[in-house]
């Protein structure tokens, strides 16, 4: 697991105490055992009076090692020997070494304290941070609860309220905020901060400090009664949240265990729950998630060829409609100069306006402040000509889709722009090389898809076409990470991953409902599954037009899997376009509160009609599970059609792509994840058997064949199903 701490006396006679895992100083076993070990022998040692605890570089640390779950999920043992012991770094280290000590001990917090890091920092009699710092017990975002002590400290530090808050949302707060809370005792800056902690230790020591052991505090939890109420209310908060999710609710149970039977009831507990969620289908969704997230700037043949990214400082957007202001809005922010390019005034000022009502609704938000967004704004220029593109380091076009247009821009761009400058396309559905077509610059072209809204969405597709240098990739893959946008690399088709992968959605939403489903049960079971919306409200959402433009583009160039309705062009006729005209598959109310709307029989019924299919009563009585495994094994399907042509270099990076683009539920893993776990054989099964009944549509593409023949995972690598098979 590897990781280690170290210990060094000081002629004060503090010993120094730093916890060594880099990147983040990752709790691993070695770690704690090394850190019992420093403490045991600062405990023994008579030149040591006192001890401060530290990260390495800046780094408390980002808590218990997570490579250690992914372990647990594939069979191994998280513990051995000694550690193997219930509650033995939290109870034994923690709470019987650290925390009973008879030398006092102080945290000295700079960069992160998350998870099990804070609770090392906890344990300790006080907590000296920076005004940067980052506190947290984020542990809820993989599906488990804090399992050092943390559900019983930190309501002693904060209080219930705040300490459910904290982490129910797993959101860390800064030093500043931590310091007004009661979670460490001063802040100081980064080079003061040793110093201080180790005068700190010796004031504890000398009783000029308190000396607190926070596990014990009670002058911050309130009297049963009203504890019981805060709990209850953050009970069912947590239920409507996440309604799929039980590892909220354990955390609370937890927590109270310790309010009504002590805090040593409350670890014992602590450390069985926790066992027990490591476990979970939804702690091994999300810790896949974890790590497949980090996984997608890993790209073979690209990032490991020691290529630097170039210093990208001056972007071009072409295009200030909704998505080129969203760009641009994006950009700014990180502190990009940007330069917004439209064809005449009256569509600049528009664009212009769009960026900066993007930017002030930050400001009301109290994400930004006006000073700032004044700052940011004056990156910001408006042009009507190619003029200033001399010197940008990289263009996004976001015009309309159109083949000819893109095709005059691309020309102009390689006219005006540098040689080293980036050629990118926000398109959704065009191929890049026709775009490129008449030009000579195939290799600076690429695909930056954003997703609406642009400033908002954390996904950016990064297309690339066989011409595409990997230094260009490498450049973008950049920019991604720093304007805080989860970057995947995919390969150039109809649609790339997330709208390839996802247009069979609403095409078996479509098809259920022509053939006796109920729309709103539909959309319900859906939503119940865990997206954000079912197809029906999204098609509102998105319009009928685009969804038309786009699907066509589907049936197009995959017509032999794609399901023709008339729904949606009949509705149109009748001038429902989703939910900018107040009437799609539901009704809108000024505040824009769909409700279902009785009219949409007859439309369905006359689409129905013109498909000439019939209601079948199976599908007038289909159960919940039924309706997800009919609109999402076809998304399954599609996705490994994407993952067989290369489209995707991972399949982890296709769970991405659909949980950061389509909000598919994270804590299911993505979609070739949730697939797996329901097994390639009854997938399969499940798609051959429907596309006998309903057509075409469900039938199983060639690569879930073979792996369901194989009785072979989705998701394994490409070469290992193709030499198996
Ligand atoms: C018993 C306890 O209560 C249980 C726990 O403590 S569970 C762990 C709780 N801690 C967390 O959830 C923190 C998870 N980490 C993060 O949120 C972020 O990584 C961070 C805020 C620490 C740093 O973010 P950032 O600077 O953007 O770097 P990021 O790319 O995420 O991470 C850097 C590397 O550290 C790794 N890493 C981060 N935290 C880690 C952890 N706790 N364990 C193992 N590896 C970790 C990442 O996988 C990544 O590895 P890679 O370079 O090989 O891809």
């Amino acid at each position: 697991m590897g990781g280690t701490s170290t210990i060094s006396v000081g002629s004060d006679g503090v010993a120094i105490i730093t916890i060594i895992n880099p990147p983040v100083n990752s709790l691993s076993l070695d770690v704690l055992n090394s850190l019992k070990d420093s403490f045991d022998q600062a405990l023994q040692r008579d030149d040591v009076k006192a001890i401060v605890v530290t990260g390495q570089k800046g780094k408390f640390s980002g808590g218990f090692d997570i490579n250690a779950f992914g372990g647990v999920h594939e069979g191994k043992a998280m513990t051995t020997g000694p550690a193997s012991k219930p509650g033995y770094v939290s109870i034994d280290i923690l709470s019987d070494t650290l925390e009973a000590a008879r030398k006092p001990s102080v945290a000295a917090i700079d960069g992160l304290a998350l998870g099990g890091g804070l609770e090392v920092a906890m344990a300790c009699h006080a907590r000296i941070a920076t005004s940067t710092a980052q506190l947290g017990l984020p542990e809820l975002q993989l599906g488990v609860i804090p399992g050092f002590g943390g559900t019983q400290r930190l309501p002693r530090l904060v209080g219930l309220a705040k300490a459910l808050e904290m982490m129910l949302t797993s959101k860390p707060v800064r030093g500043q905020e931590a310091h007004s809370l009661g979670l460490v005792d001063a802040i100081v800056s980064g080079d003061q901060l040793l110093e201080t902690a180790r005068k700190w230790a010796l004031d504890i020591l000398e009783r000029r400090k308190p000396w607190v052991a926070s596990l014990y505090k009670t002058d911050k939890i309130e009297p049963l009664g009203e504890a019981r109420e805060i709990l209850n209310f953050a009970r069912v908060q947590a239920r409507r949240q996440a309604p799929n999710m039980q590892h909220p609710q354990v955390c609370i149970n937890v927590i109270e265990e310790g309010i009504v039977s002590g805090p040593r009831a409350g670890l014992k507990k602590e450390y069985e729950e926790f066992q027990v969620l490591l476990q979970s289908d939804t702690c091994k969704s999300l810790v896949h998630i974890f790590f497949s997230q980090r996984g997608t700037t890993k790209v073979p043949g690209v990032t490991d060829r020691g290529l630097k990214p170039r210093q990208i400082k001056k972007v071009a957007i072409l295009g200030g409609g909704l998505m080129g202001s969203g760009i641009a809005t994006a950009l700014l922010l990180s502190g990009y100069q940007v330069i917004l390019k439209e064809v005449n005034q009256k569509f600049l000022e528009g664009g212009l306006g769009r960026v900066k009502a993007n930017l002030s609704s930050s400001v009301r938000k109290g994400k930004l402040t006006q000073e700032k967004m004044e700052k940011i704004l004056s990156n910001l220029k408006g042009v009507l000509d190619y003029e200033n593109f001399k010197d940008v380091d990289m263009v996004i076009e976001a015009v309309i889709e159109n083949v000819s247009l893109k095709q005059q821009i691309f020309m102009d761009l390689e006219k005006y722009c540098s040689p080293h400058c980036i050629l990118a396309s926000n398109t959704s559905t065009i191929d890049l090389n026709l775009i490129g077509e008449k030009t000579k610059s195939h290799d600076r072209i690429i695909g930056a898809h954003f997703f609406s809204p642009a400033h908002v969405m954390p996904l950016l597709e990064i297309v690339r076409t066989p011409n595409t240098s990997s230094q260009v990739i490498v450049d973008l893959l950049d920019v991604g990470k720093k304007i805080r946008k989860t970057p995947v690399v995919v390969g150039n088709c109809t649609g790339f991953a997330v709208n390839r992968m996802f247009f069979p959605y609403t095409q078996a939403a479509l098809l259920l409902v022509e053939r006796g489903a109920d729309l709103y049960r539909v959309d319900k079971a859906i939503t119940k599954f865990g997206m954000p919306m079912g197809p029906f409200r999204l098609c509102d959402l998105v319009g009928f037009g685009v969804a038309v433009a786009t699907g066509s583009q589907f049936v197009f160039n995959f017509p032999e899997r794609t399901y023709k309705s008339m729904l949606i062009p009949l509705m149109q006729e009748d001038k429902r376009a989703g939910e900018t005209t107040r009437k799609g598959f539901y009704v809108y109310n000024d505040k824009r509160k769909a409700s279902p709307d009785p009219e949409i029989k007859k439309y369905i019924e006359k689409a129905r009609e013109m498909s000439g299919v019939s209601i079948d009563p199976k599908l007038e009585k289909l159960s919940d599970k039924d309706i997800i495994e009919m609109v999402f094994f076809p998304v399954v399907n599609e996705a490994c059609r994407v993952y067989a042509e290369g489209i995707a270099v991972k399949a982890a990076d296709l769970d991405i792509a659909g949980v950061m683009g389509m909000g598919f539920p994270p804590y299911r893993g993505g979609i070739m994840f949730w697939g797996d776990k329901l097994g390639s054989k009854y997938i399969y099964s499940r798609l051959e058997e429907w596309s006998k009944m309903y057509g075409d549509f469900f039938k199983p593409c060639a690569y879930l064949a073979q792996r369901a023949a194989l009785g072979a995972p989705l998701s394994a690598p490409l070469d290992q199903g193709k030499s198996r098979l």
